[in-house]
């Protein structure tokens, strides 16, 4: 017993942990950290779903708060060993105006590292995104890249820059002095196209082929590759990366990690297939049914209605100019650092991921009918 109550000394705090990732994080830590005393979930938006996870042997605070207020974040951080930042605006459809993206994204980052800082928390975890790298407003490829691969890093949308921000934020305060005078250690994950139980965009993509009579039309070329991560294995990985980052502070601190898992590279189109196809949906056609320029036009014609429309309602399609040059941008990782650091293994395989995901497409189009 002396032992168990030893063990279970930490406290951990999850912003965003209501969150898409953030819940897979929270449940991950539950299952995954014996030495959790305590578990903190910091969010704007608290689940009914946390009432459940009090009953357990971890005490689970949830705490409703913006990391744009920076007293908010320092009184939910004070007293963590951990904190795993994954709350953030990932907005590339217009809904929110880049102030408020730059606001959460980068302000609320700047409160999370100094509350860190004044309260004397050391360890660090930061959800990045793949987009820190790109793709690049030019459009340059970047074929099973790694964490070394060389290019150019070039951003005008406000998500991408305020998550490139954000991240060199974290890494620069590696080695900063917290209270007490220990060094803060810090990390950042960067995943690709997270897919996986209580992913919305799929959701709504999902939703709009049943509006299509069962169809989704192709619109990116098949040979056009996305990196997609499946979402337990990007929060076994957090998990990973918090613990090992205590051990290792000296090799892992300051440092970036790709999350991958054995997904296949495929078009987002195709990838999506994977488990919208055994939902009942069918790809129509073996190339784009429309001309590039023509899906250039339409992105453009959103854009234009977003800005028009905006003082009346909010208007926020999948296409527009930077989610079709995303979406026709090949963007993907093959790298094993964080299997070299820290003995990342993805904890789920590529059927068990898929075959999840499915099952939670197949509960929600049961519950939806
Ligand atoms: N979804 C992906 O494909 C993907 C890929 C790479 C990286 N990421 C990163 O992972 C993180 C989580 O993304 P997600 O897909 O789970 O998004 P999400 O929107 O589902 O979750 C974000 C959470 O942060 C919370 N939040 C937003 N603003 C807040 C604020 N001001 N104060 C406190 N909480 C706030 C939201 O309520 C939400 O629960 C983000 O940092 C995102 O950039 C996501
Ligand atoms: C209408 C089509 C032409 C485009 C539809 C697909 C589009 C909505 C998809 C394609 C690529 C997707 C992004 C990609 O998976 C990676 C990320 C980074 C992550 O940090 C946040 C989500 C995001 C931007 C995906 C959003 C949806 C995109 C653009």
């Amino acid at each position: 017993m002396a032992d168990s109550a030893q063990a279970q000394k930490l406290v951990y705090l999850v912003t965003g942990g209501c969150g898409f990732l953030g819940e897979h994080v929270v449940r991950m830590l539950l299952q995954q950290e014996p030495r959790l005393r305590e578990l903190r979930i910091f969010d704007l938006h608290l689940g009914p779903w946390l009432e459940e996870l009090k009953t357990g042997p971890v005490q689970v605070t949830a705490i409703q708060g913006d990391v744009t207020q920076a007293h908010e974040v320092a009184a939910a951080v004070a007293g963590a060993h951990v904190v795993i930042h994954t709350a953030g605006l990932v907005d590339v459809f217009g809904r929110a105006s880049p102030e408020t993206i730059h606001e959460v994204n980068v302000q609320g980052t700047k409160n999370v590292i100094e509350a860190c800082v004044q309260t004397g928390t050391q360890f660090l975890v930061y959800t990045s995104s793949m987009e820190v790298v790109g793709p690049n407003i030019k459009g340059h490829p970047f074929y099973r890249g790694n964490e070394d691969t060389p290019y150019e890093a070039v951003h005008r949308h406000p998500y991408p820059s305020s998550k490139a921000r954000a991240e060199q934020l974290v890494l620069e305060a590696n080695g900063r002095k917290v209270r007490g005078g220990l060094p803060l250690v810090t990390c950042a994950l960067r995943p690709t196209g997270i897919y996986g139980e209580g992913h919305q965009i799929m959701r709504d993509i999902y939703y709009q082929g049943l509006r299509l009579g069962g169809r989704l039309f192709r619109a990116i070329p098949a040979s056009v590759e996305h990196g997609r991560v499946y979402v337990g294995n990007v929060a076994w990985m957090h998990v990973l990366v918090a613990r090992e980052l205590q051990q290792r502070p000296a090799l892992m601190g300051g440092q970036v990690y790709f999350c991958y898992d054995k997904s296949p590279y495929k078009s987002y189109e195709d990838f999506n297939m994977e488990f919208l196809g055994p939902c009942g949906l069918r790809l129509v056609g073996t190339r784009p049914l429309l001309p590039y320029w023509l899906l250039m036009f339409l992105a453009a014609l959103n854009a234009l209605l977003q800005w028009l429309l905006r003082p009346l309602l909010l208007y926020a399609p999948l296409l527009n100019p930077y989610t079709l040059a995303m979406a026709n941008t090949t963007f993907t990782v093959s790298t094993n650092k964080a299997q070299r650091h820290f003995g990342y293994e993805p904890l789920f395989s590529w059927e068990e991921s898929r075959t999840r995901t499915i099952r939670w497409m197949q509960a929600m189009d049961s519950s939806a009918q």
